[in-house]
Formats: C-alpha cells, sequence, structure tokens
C-alpha cells in the first residue's frame, strides 16, 4: 500500500469521541492508588475540550491513557464507535503536545516537525510541502534551520505544535502546554492554539490547573477532584450551574452562606440563614451528583452566591432597606481591580469572608466600615448540604 495513505490530507475531527468508565490503578510499594475512577465523558466535532482540576486529580493520567502511554485498568475508549485500543498508533491519528515540549535537540526545527510525516513514510515532497505549510501556519518559517536550543520557550512549544500537527491528525491532545511560558506569552499562546484548532477542524483534549486558561479556550470543561470527574459542561454552564461545592469553589470566586432548608420542591425551596434573613423561590437547587430533589426539608445546606450577584452599602447611608434579606457586616479590604471593584467583608453570616464586586466605588465605603449587604435574586445557588 502506498505510503502516503497514512497521512491525511485534510483534519477530519472524528464525529464521535468518547470514554467510558475508565479506570487506573497504579500498583506502587505502598499498595493500590486509584488514580481515575469510572471517568466517562463524549466530545463530537472540533470540540475544545478540557480536562481541569489541581494537581493530582487524574486529569493527565486520563490523557496518557488515551494516547496510548498508559495501560487501563478497566473501561473503555471508542473513536466513532469502535475500540480505540484495537487501533495501532497511525490508525488513532492523534498528535500530542507535551509541558516539557519533548524536541529532538540533535534535529532542526524543520526536522523536529517533519518528523511525524516521515514516520508515516512520507516521500520528499510531501515533507516539504506540509512542513512549509505549518510552520507557517504557527509563524516559525524564519526558524526552519535553528536547533531547539536557539530558540525561546514558546517558540519551542510552537514546533511542538507544529510537530503534532504536521500529519493532519483527527485529535491533538495538549498536557498543560503553556505551564512553562510566562504569563503574557500564556495568553497569546492559548489563543493561537484555540485558533489553530479551529481553522484546522481538529478535536481539541486539553489538560490544565489553571481555571481560567480552561475557561477562555474551551467549548467544554470536565472538571475532575481525586481522580472523579466532578461535572462536565460549557464554562458557562459550570460557572453559574456548580453541581458541587468543589467545583463551585474550584471555578471562580464563591461566596457561601450556610442555610437552613425550609420546604422545597423540585425546582424551588425557601432558605433561611442563620440570622434572619430568608430567600424564598430559590432558582435552582442541585445535589452533588447534579439531580434534582435530593434536599429533604428541614435540612441545613450551603447557599452559593457569585461575587458580581451581590451588593453593598454602607450601613450609615438613607437606602430604603427590606430588612428581612439584608446582612450587615464589616469591610476589610477594598481593591481597585481596574474593570471592578472587590470588597472583601466580614460577616458572621457567611462562612468565611464574603467577597462583593461592583462596577464602581460603593458611596460612602472605606476599609473598616459597617456595611449592609445582600444578595440579588438571580445569583443564588445551592450547591451542597452541610454536614
Ligand atoms: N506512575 C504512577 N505510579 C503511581 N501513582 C501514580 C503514577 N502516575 C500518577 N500517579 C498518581 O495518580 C494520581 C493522579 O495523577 P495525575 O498525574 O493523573 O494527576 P494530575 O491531575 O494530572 O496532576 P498533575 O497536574 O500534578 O500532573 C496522583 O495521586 C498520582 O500520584
Amino acid at each position: 500500500m502506498d505510503a502516503q495513505h497514512n497521512i491525511a490530507r485534510h483534519t477530519a475531527a472524528p464525529l464521535n469521541f468518547s470514554v467510558r468508565d475508565l479506570t487506573k490503578v497504579f500498583q506502587t510499594p505502598d499498595g493500590p492508588v486509584t488514580a481515575v475512577r469510572d471517568v466517562s465523558f463524549e466530545i463530537t466535532g472540533d470540540t475544545f475540550f478540557t480536562m481541569l482540576g489541581p494537581s493530582g486529580c487524574g486529569k493527565t493520567t486520563t490523557l496518557r491513557m488515551i494516547a496510548g502511554l498508559e495501560t487501563i485498568s478497566s473501561g473503555e475508549i471508542r473513536l466513532d464507535g469502535a475500540d480505540f485500543r484495537k487501533k495501532n498508533a497511525f490508525e488513532r491519528n492523534i498528535g500530542m503536545v507535551f509541558q516539557s515540549y519533548a524536541l529532538f535537540p540533535h534535529m532542526t526545527v524543520f526536522e523536529n516537525a517533519a518528523y511525524g510525516l516521515r514516520l508515516r513514510g512520507a516521500d520528499g515532497t510531501m515533507v516539504r510541502q506540509r512542513v512549509t505549510e505549518t510552520l507557517a501556519m504557527l509563524r516559525l518559517e524564519g526558524l526552519a534551520q535553528r536547533y531547539p536550543a536557539d530558540l525561546s520557550g514558546g517558540q519551542q512549544q510552537r514546533v511542538s505544535i507544529a510537530r503534532a500537527l504536521v500529519y493532519r491528525p483527527g485529535i491533538l491532545l495538549l498536557d498543560e502546554p503553556l505551564a512553562n511560558l510566562d504569563a503574557k506569552l500564556r495568553v497569546e499562546m492559548r489563543d493561537e492554539i484555540r485558533r489553530l484548532q479551529k481553522t484546522l477542524g481538529v478535536m481539541a483534549l486539553y489538560v490544565t490547573h489553571d481555571q481560567e486558561e480552561a475557561m477562555a479556550v474551551s467549548d467544554r470543561i470536565a472538571v475532575f477532584s481525586k481522580g472523579l470527574l466532578m461535572q462536565v459542561g460549557s464554562p458557562y454552564e459550570i460557572y453559574t450551574h456548580p453541581t458541587s461545592l468543589f467545583v463551585a469553589d474550584f471555578i471562580g470566586k464563591a461566596n457561601f452562606f450556610p442555610v437552613d432548608v425550609d420546604s422545597r420542591d423540585r425546582d424551588m425551596g425557601t432558605a433561611l440563614v442563620p440570622g434572619g434573613a430568608r430567600f424564598v423561590g430559590l432558582p435552582v437547587v442541585t445535589a452533588a451528583n447534579g439531580e434534582a430533589g435530593w434536599f429533604s426539608a428541614p435540612h441545613k445546606g450551603l447557599l452559593m452566591v457569585r461575587p458580581e450577584k451581590m451588593w453593598l452599602s454602607a450601613a450609615h447611608g438613607t437606602k430604603t432597606i427590606d430588612a428581612s434579606s439584608v446582612f450587615t457586616g464589616r469591610a476589610v479590604r477594598i481593591q481597585f481591580l481596574g474593570t471592578f471593584v472587590r470588597y472583601l467583608v466580614e460577616s458572621p453570616a457567611a462562612r468565611g469572608s464574603v467577597i462583593i464586586d461592583l462596577a464602581a466605588f460603593a458611596a460612602g465605603v472605606t476599609e473598616g466600615a459597617e456595611v449592609y449587604f445582600g444578595l440579588k435574586d438571580d445569583g443564588m445557588i445551592f450547591v451542597e448540604a452541610a454536614s
């Protein structure tokens, strides 16, 4: 068969890539360690899919099982319905980018980029054409004859992306590709990776521990904690409808108010905040497993409110206040953060200090001042039972 057969003309993302009940148990001298437990998700077409979580949560192990770099303890991986494990490296049709770049130090940029094509038996004309085209996409044209040691970190990472894309894989796997770059370059590169991914129409599986980065680049995010997949959704869904305390806290900033739930039905509830405030008609009630119907009243729970869903005013002001939903506290710190002002408020009603983000300074509120604050009624969400 013609060797060129192994090389796609254009990127063709799989229609459907799925992982079912994927589990990884490492045998260690201290006994078995379950790094990934029963993880299931599905990705379609040119989705930019990110696995996000703190260090040690199992995201890299999941990616490595998908890449075939780690054996699977149990579960399955399917590519357009077929068992992924039965496919050889060429048939899997994946490109991989590592945090460490993993370039060959004795090869030029051109030869590094050409590696995957040569492995697939591409002829000289095709290698020249593809490598030139791919280096141009990554703005590396002028550097083709350099060696990795003579490149900056950002340029080295571009070469490793070129090497992964040169044979036009359907799936691009990226393991913390920006972790070694400085903050400004990280933002530039993440936008560039996303632009390339969409231009080529490749499916992307991206691993990061940086929630801001995940929100900025992803179509969908899978949040991991301790080997478990906690939630999958668009950045908007996981920010506005976290289904667990972990996700609410890990994605963005969150305030938590211990409450007594005194009634509820499928998607409405009434909560009492010790101290007197009462909230009726809560918009969303979710359980740690994402299912409604989990709270039984009466029950203790946690009300989560995002900082931008709160109001604040000076306690000595003349504003008319509906006393049933107002808290008092003390503004302990005011931070001007450019596009908004952040107030840190101490209040016995909250668990930890309260973060309140306003579009402008609150009149008359200085550090140390007594304040009134409350929750806008579209911003509340139950996240978990208090144990
Ligand atoms: N080869 C191995 N042998 C034993 N345990 C391992 C091995 N690789 C990973 N682990 C363990 O599995 C768990 C998950 O690790 P993993 O690297 O997947 O997490 P991660 O979320 O990607 O973290 P990081 O961002 O730090 O790489 C951790 O507890 C880790 O110590």
